[in-house]
């Protein structure tokens, strides 16, 4: 009896919090969703409640369950089908005031739908970068949606949440003006080239990168480029060239064996990276230079992406770890540019970008 008391009165404390408050969905629980979770469990996060969770093939919108520290590993085995009306639903009918949907997948289809979401007057935190570096169309229709109020939380698609997009949106507000970008705008890639010094297989490293989070889903989507390229279109576009996907050259260093193979297949045959890149590294050194994977911007709006030997003295020469090195020039910053420059991969980082981005909206 007495604990069906006490459930009441957390359901109707629950109800008056939530009536003032903030409620959030979250779709994917995998490494950046997970470490989302475990914050979500932290006093910086009590002024939200989560009332769903999924990942691509269950969900929970039960309170009591959604409130268990095991949520992540428990989905994996149990929970409802997944439904998005449902999870939508929960948001409803919490009564928040602020009803936020998290997207921590690098699911297409889910990104594509963030448009119609803000339309529908929920806000968008998301990791996933499928539509603001996807087809220009899908960009389009995101500006129409925030030209119309919805709010879009984009920290964590560029940097993992360093401060770029903000600044380049401070700036922009100012007056100030992109004139070019460079740097190295991917974790995995920069832990990668930072390390790879050809005394162990490229492959080797590859398999710890992805170990520690640092990958996307499938890491062909870093090796190819395709990820650099959609922070590329993600940053340049916020600074106003409304660039199309067939606008960046894009060099990717997956051989061509491996372009169309399943994941599972391209994981177990990670091995035939290494020649190739044992062989431009040693070229490299021999002429006293590194490789870097950069991304560049020119002022005639020309982007590329792909792996660039540069000297030891260039900035990029000098990162560690995943570092990212976001270099803006503007015109204000013309002689010497902005540099953004620090960890740019990881679930932690990537996780409190989206929380950070949540509680800007409270
Ligand atoms: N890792 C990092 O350092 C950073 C990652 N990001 C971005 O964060 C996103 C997530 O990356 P990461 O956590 O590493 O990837 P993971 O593969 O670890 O997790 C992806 C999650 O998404 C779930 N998922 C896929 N499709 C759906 C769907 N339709 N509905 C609900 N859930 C779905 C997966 O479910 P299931 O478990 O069933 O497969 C999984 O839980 C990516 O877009 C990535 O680019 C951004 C910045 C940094
Ligand atoms: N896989 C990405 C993660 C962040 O976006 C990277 O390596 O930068």
């Amino acid at each position: 009896m007495s604990a069906v008391l006490a459930e009441a009165d957390v359901q109707t404390a629950g109800a008056n919090a939530a009536a003032s408050g903030t409620a959030i969905v979250l779709f994917g629980t995998g490494v950046v969703g997970g470490a989302l979770l475990k914050l979500l469990n932290t006093p910086a996060a009590a002024s939200l409640r989560l009332v769903g969770a999924a990942n691509s093939r269950r969900q929970q919108t039960s309170a009591e369950q959604l409130a268990d520290r095991a949520l992540r590993e428990k989905l994996k085995s149990h929970g409802d089908p997944r439904d998005d009306a449902t999870l939508l639903r929960a948001l409803d009918t919490s009564g928040a005031a602020v009803k936020v949907i998290i997207d921590a997948t690098a699911n297409a289809n889910l990104a594509a739908r963030h448009a119609d979401w803000l339309a529908r007057g929920y806000h968008v935190v998301t990791a996933n970068k499928a539509l603001a570096g996807g087809e220009l169309p899908g960009w389009r229709a995101l500006q129409a949606a925030v030209a119309q109020g919805g709010r879009y939380g984009d920290a964590a698609t560029v940097g993992a949440g360093l401060p770029v997009l903000s600044t380049l949106r401070r700036l922009r507000a100012c007056g100030d003006a992109l004139l070019t970008l460079e740097g190295v705008f991917s974790g995995s890639l920069s832990y990668l080239f930072n390390q790879y010094d050809g005394s162990q297989p490229f492959s080797g490293l590859l398999r710890e990168a992805r170990k520690l989070g640092y990958t996307e889903p499938d890491p062909r989507s870093d090796l190819s480029g395709e990820d650099v390229a959609r922070k590329l279109l993600i940053i340049a576009r916020n600074a106003g060239f409304a660039l199309g996907t067939d606008e960046v050259e894009v060099e990717s260093l997956v051989p061509e064996a491996l372009r169309s193979v399943d994941t599972d297949s391209f994981l177990a045959r990670l091995e035939e990276l290494d020649e190739p890149l044992a062989r431009r590294h040693a070229e490299a050194k021999a002429r006293g230079g590194v490789l870097r994977f950069l991304a560049r911007l020119n002022q005639r709006g020309k982007a590329r992406v792909g792996l660039v030997e540069v000297p030891a003295t260039h900035p990029a020469a000098r990162l560690y770890g995943t570092d990212n090195q976001f270099a803006l020039t503007t015109t204000r910053y013309h002689s010497q540019p902005l540099v953004i420059q620090g960890p740019g991969a990881g679930p932690e980082v990537t996780a409190q970008a989206l929380l950070g981005d949540v509680l800007a909206l409270t």
